[in-house]
């Protein structure tokens, strides 16, 4: 956090960044409007500059000071019209700090060579430095070092040709060094002050906007870890099936949908035929293959309305909402089916894969999951009894043991 502060911190006089990135970084935030700005006002302060003509007509005439200064005059406006036109166009404030200084010294140089033109208006001239150095800091948008350095030399160069062209005497020439002197100190302290406070803003807005990606980063991490824990709990982690306890409860909703809806429901239990056998002649890992295609291949036969879990060992359950006993055994066979089709591994082409399946459906609204399971549980028994590889459903009046097998 201090290491943050540190890269961020103002310099106490230039009012910039002391990090030189972080400078260009500000410099290139405020690059669009500093570039209107700068435009706007430097055409602003051209034109009143020219402006001052009129004043040059009133006092001269038209005598040949009069032309000197109106073409001079119009040499500065033209310039800082066509670097006003640039910097709109092509200037950007981190990049060309020259092109941002020139008008100021071009501005500064035509306001000094007023001086020896029209000596006698000197109370005026005195004025418009004043006016000019207040614009220079506060009105055209520039860097306190590019300004500083302009309007001292603006300052200077009009007191020192103000001496060598004009009759003042000393003292009076104390007193306007006195009032451009001051006319710099508030001008500078007051653009540090914006300098520093713009930066300051700026700084700012980035911590708070790094605070607002760490904290997008920190719940999407807590999101995915969310996300993990609930695999974990709901998901078996061979088969990436739903495990009992989360099957239990999906199948609970659907089953109470169903009896809410007098919907037909029926429940599926698959078991693996002599699974033991290909652990114990392939080894256990081969076993867990076949087991995840089998699952695999058990979700694929559902529908997505379906829903497959597994309920231990080698033995699936799926619950079929909407599923008539008839349709279900169509649904089971056509899964046995396609178990009976897997393809295994080389060492095991060998071996044909088979499942048992024992299907219950809904009879009465008293009818619950357990029971369902149970009576499903009963049909894989007479399945296996029956020699394996079949389905078997158990119907209405499975009490009286009618059951049909394939
Ligand atoms: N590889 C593997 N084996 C498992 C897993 N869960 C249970 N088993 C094994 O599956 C075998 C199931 O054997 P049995 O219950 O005798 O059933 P079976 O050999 O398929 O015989 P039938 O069901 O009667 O056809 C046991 O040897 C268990 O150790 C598992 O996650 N991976």
């Amino acid at each position: 956090m201090s290491s943050k502060k540190e890269q961020y911190q103002v310099h106490w006089l230039t009012g910039q960044f002391c990090d030189a990135s972080h400078e260009l970084m500000y410099r290139r935030s405020i690059q669009e409007s500093m570039r209107l700005e700068y435009s706007f006002a430097l055409s602003v302060a051209a034109l009143v500059f020219g402006m001052f003509a009129i004043s040059d007509y009133y006092l001269l005439g038209l005598t040949s000071q009069f032309y000197l200064l109106l073409i001079m005059r119009i040499v500065v406006v033209s310039i800082c019209l066509l670097v006003a036109f640039g910097v709109r166009r092509w200037g950007g404030h981190g990049y060309r700090v020259w092109l941002h200084a020139l008008p100021l010294w071009i501005l500064a140089t035509g306001i000094i060579l007023i001086v020896p033109l029209r000596p006698d208006s000197l109370s005026t001239q005195i004025t418009a430095v004043v006016v000019a150095t207040m614009a220079f800091y506060l009105l055209i948008p520039n860097l306190l070092t590019v300004v500083t350095v302009a309007s001292l030399y603006l300052n200077i160069g009009f007191l020192a040709v103000a001496l060598q062209f004009t009759d003042i005497a000393p003292m009076a020439a104390l007193r306007i060094a006195l009032l451009l002197i001051m006319a710099n100190v508030v001008g500078f302290f007051a653009l540090l002050r914006l300098e520093s406070l713009q930066r300051k803003q700026f700084a700012l807005l980035h911590e708070e906007r790094d605070q607002n990606h760490q904290l997008h980063k920190e719940i999407a991490h807590r999101k995915s870890l969310e996300e993990q824990l609930r695999v974990v709990a709901e998901r078996d982690a061979l088969t990436n099936l739903n495990n009992r306890g989360h099957f239990m409860k999906l199948a609970q909703g659907l089953l109470q949908r169903s009896q809410s809806d007098r919907a037909p429901f029926s429940l599926f239990m698959i078991d693996v035929d002599h699974f033991k056998h290909i652990n114990d002649t392939w080894g256990h890992s081969h076993g867990d293959r076949v087991l995840m295609r089998i699952a695999e291949v058990c979700a694929a036969s559902l529908r997505p309305t379906d829903v497959i879990g597994r309920f231990g060992g080698e033995e699936f359950v799926a619950a079929l909402p909407n599923t008539s006993p008839s349709d279900a055994q169509m649904v089971a066979e056509r899964l046995k089916k396609k178990v009976a089709e897997l393809s295994l591994t080389e060492e095991m082409s060998k071996h044909c894969p088979s499942v048992t399946i024992g299907v219950a459906a809904v009879n009465t609204e008293e009818d619950n999951l357990e029971s369902l399971i149970k009576r499903a549980d009963q049909m894989l028994y007479v399945g296996k009894r029956g020699g394996r590889n079949q389905v078997v459903v158990c119907h209405d009046d499975v009490e009286e043991g009618r059951c049909t097998g394939s």
